[in-house]
């Protein structure tokens, strides 16, 4: 059981299937139905709940395919997309499904989560595993709201290829630039895909320079359009120059021919596309040096003769390369262009072996994903992705090895690489499935239990969803003994509030949401403190003396130093002591007992009397830090986060006048088809809610995104005002 990459695991996940069949059984029983899965349940495989024999094919097939012929891809994109809905179709056209899901009829596969279903949003990533022309495609749908961003990249980082959703009407959308740039973080080979091509406003050239001035990706035109909009009919194959064209009459978009471009029957979409393609054909050959050899030798005098095959083989080579990014485009929603899609996802994104992981694991149980179905496996090979189930301690973004030794071996293995490839630092972290980036959370609020006996289930609860989500903190409040939650997000934190109810069966209570604000200092401040203390026949006493001066590193993590008179003095466990107590004393700043950002802290002088514990000098040292904050002139930091409100021009100036009252500062007003687009900062504080506001404002036809800049410092009346609130002045 060995060879194999893991790729999350998700117990919640597995354990919604038995919420699912107590709590909406007739759902997923509606869900199942379309369920046709192409696996035999021999007699070792548990087997899935609602599927019937007849309805299985082999089952060994599936668990090993050529590793050549395995494709682990994402589907990305900013919130409503298209993601799920064109997951459906692919879902549909390869036979895993029968009857096709809808995102608004709330009966999709991979949006399983009850929450997912009656918001029509993906929160948690889904899984499923099939085939497509004798290709085995793992497919995760990732979420789009950008509250749900580390489940985006948890993702990416075991991934192979993406496809990039786009609605084309809108190109590149603010959520779509942070998974992009999560994507380049994690190299993950792309292929956009410029969905809703058949809704009013969709421009294909709209959306191809967006990708080229947003992304700053080199875009390669594999298909044309043919219509747009409510024309939209069908999509020109570039490189085959070839119409494929979609049966109006057929309800499921099976129906479709393909027919080469004839000068007789299409004169111009011909001439469009032959320029196209000589376009395309440069394009690669200048990315290529061996299509380049090619393409100067044999075939430069008529691009016309050089075969498909060779311009695909090169296109798959600049793909993976990451040097453009192929495009395609159609409509989910009406059925066209999700069938070559899947031929570009098996022609251009890479395979595992391609992508170079060497990693072996070892685990006990292992499941395959059929969305919020699994089936246990005995084995699986190299390049697949499973889940496993009952490991303790793991969480999100851990990497699982076989054995200490093998774990030392893939880390010298990744040193020599980054060595021998002094330039690519990150090429060790590449290597080593280096964790996810946990972003800090914006927004706190109380949560409490409805007696205190349930307090200890709340506690399990939380620690469950901890794990699983790393991006929700939790914390105790020293001054009242409550349990606070940190979220990313009102929905991210609503969401958390209602999972707990479902899957832990705890009515909880929330307190109000607060902003999560931090402090800072502005001026440089000594201060000593002395503890003396005898517990039992023990004395303890030590006196320390420190200062702390703000410095600029955005950061929560203080600057430690050590004065060169007590540097060499200092013995190990005395500097983690007085380390600990500098982190204990940042984490309460002395305005509003938020963390204290910007700090740098030195020690001038410890005096510790013999026999004195440590835990004593980390207290001390506490102390007498937060005697030095609490004299030093301070300031409140607030989150600022980047807005991108997309509107249409008649409600611009209600926008905008909105937005001036909620101290917004707007940088720029783009014109995107019959909307502007606000672009700016505004404080967090002041855009709770704004959904809410923003649909009143513009009758629904507004939507925004948000994503969290800085910490800026509050002006004096803004944080006055704040103090008087929280300190119940006002
Ligand atoms: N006109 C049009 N609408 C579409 C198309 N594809 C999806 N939609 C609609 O767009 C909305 C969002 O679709 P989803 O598939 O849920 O989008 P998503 O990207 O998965 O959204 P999140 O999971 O919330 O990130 C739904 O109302 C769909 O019906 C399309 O090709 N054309």
């Amino acid at each position: 059981m060995s060879n194999l990459r893991i790729f999350a695991v998700n117990q919640k996940k597995i354990s919604s299937l038995h919420y699912f069949n107590n709590m909406c059984s007739s759902k997923i029983r509606a869900s199942l139905k379309r369920l046709k899965l192409h696996v035999l349940l021999g007699r070792n495989y548990s087997s899935l709940p609602g599927l019937i024999g007849n309805d299985i094919k082999s089952l060994h097939s599936i668990i090993n395919p050529p590793i050549a012929k395995i494709r682990n891809i994402g589907i990305m994109a900013h919130i409503d997309a298209g993601k799920t809905t064109t997951t459906e179709r692919i879902l549909y056209y390869s036979g895993y499904t029968r009857s096709l899901g809808d995102v608004d009829d709330g009966d999709t596969v991979t949006d399983f989560m009850a929450q997912e279903r009656e918001r029509g949003i993906t929160i948690q990533s889904a899984a499923v595993t099939f085939d497509w022309k004798g290709y085995r495609i793992n497919l995760i749908d990732t979420p789009g709201h950008v509250d749900f961003t580390l489940e985006v990249e948890r993702c990416l980082r075991v991934l192979d290829g993406a496809v990039a959703v786009f609605d084309a009407s809108a190109g590149v959308e603010a959520q779509t630039l942070t998974v992009w740039r999560q994507a380049d973080k994690h190299k993950v080979p792309r292929i956009c895909f410029l969905n809703k091509m058949d809704k009013i406003g969709a421009s294909f050239n709209y959306a191809v320079e967006s990708i080229r001035e947003k992304l700053k990706a080199k875009p390669l035109l594999l298909q044309l359009p043919i219509g747009e909009g409510k024309a939209f009919k069908g999509v020109v194959d570039v490189v085959r120059t070839e119409k494929l064209l979609w049966n109006p009459n057929s309800d499921d978009g099976k129906d479709f021919e393909r027919k080469p471009l004839l000068e007789m029957s299409d004169p111009k979409l011909l001439k469009e596309t032959t320029e196209a393609r000589n376009a395309l054909i440069e394009q690669v050959a200048d990315l290529d040096d061996e299509f380049a050899d090619l393409v100067l030798g044999e075939f430069s005098e008529n691009f016309d003769l050089l075969p498909a095959e060779k311009l695909q083989t090169a296109i798959h080579r600049v793909t993976l390369a990451q040097t453009a990014v192929p495009v395609l485009c159609g409509s989910a929603l009406k059925n066209k262009g999700v069938q070559p899609l899947l031929d570009a996802i098996t022609m251009y994104l890479p395979s595992p072996e391609e992508r170079n992981y060497e990693f072996l694991e070892r685990v006990s149980r292992l499941l395959l994903p059929f969305a919020d179905q699994h089936i246990e496996i005995p084995l699986l090979t190299a390049g697949n992705i499973a889940l496993t189930v009952g490991l303790k301690h793991t969480a999100t973004g851990d990497t699982i090895v076989s054995s200490r030794s093998s774990a030392l071996a893939a880390s010298r293995r990744a040193k020599r690489e980054g060595e021998k490839k002094q330039k690519e630092n990150n090429e060790a972290e590449r290597l080593l499935l280096a964790g996810v980036e946990i972003p800090e959370p914006v927004f706190f609020c109380t949560i409490e239990p409805p007696s205190m006996a349930k307090q200890p289930d709340l506690d399990h609860a939380l620690k469950c969803l901890q794990r699983e989500d790393p991006s929700l903190k939790v914390k105790l409040d020293p001054d009242s003994g409550q349990t606070v939650l940190c979220g990313m997000g009102e929905l991210h934190i609503e969401i958390i509030h209602d999972r707990i109810k479902r899957e832990y069966g705890l009515e909880t209570y929330l307190g109000p949401l607060q902003v999560a604000y931090r402090e800072a200092i502005l001026n440089s401040i000594r201060a000593t403190d002395t503890l003396d203390r005898t517990l039992g026949d023990k004395r303890h006493l030590v006196t320390v003396e420190l200062e702390a001066k703000p410095v600029e590193t955005s950061s929560l993590l203080p600057v430690i130093e050590y004065a060169a008179s007590v540097a060499g003095d200092l013995s190990q466990a005395s500097r983690e002591a007085f380390e600990n107590g500098v982190h204990s004393a940042c984490l309460q700043g002395p305005l509003l007992g938020s963390p204290v950002q910007d700090v740098a802290v030195t020690l001038h002088s410890l005096v510790i009397h013999p026999g004195t514990s440590t835990t004593m000098i980390s207290a001390c040292v506490s102390r007498c830090l937060q005697k030095a904050l609490k004299k030093a002139d301070k300031q409140i930091l607030e989150p600022l986060m980047n807005l991108e409100v997309t509107v249409s021009r008649e409600y611009l100036s209600p926008v905008l006048a909105d937005l001036a009252q909620r101290r917004g500062n707007i940088q720029e007003i783009q014109s995107r088809q019959d909307n502007k687009v606000v672009i700016g900062y505004v404080p967090l504080a002041e855009i709770m809610g704004y959904s809410t506001v923003l649909r009143t404002l513009t009758s629904g036809s507004a939507t925004f995104a948000l994503e969290l800049s800085n910490y800026q410092a509050m002006n004096p009346q803004d944080q006055s005002t704040l103090l008087s609130q929280r300190h119940g002045l006002s």
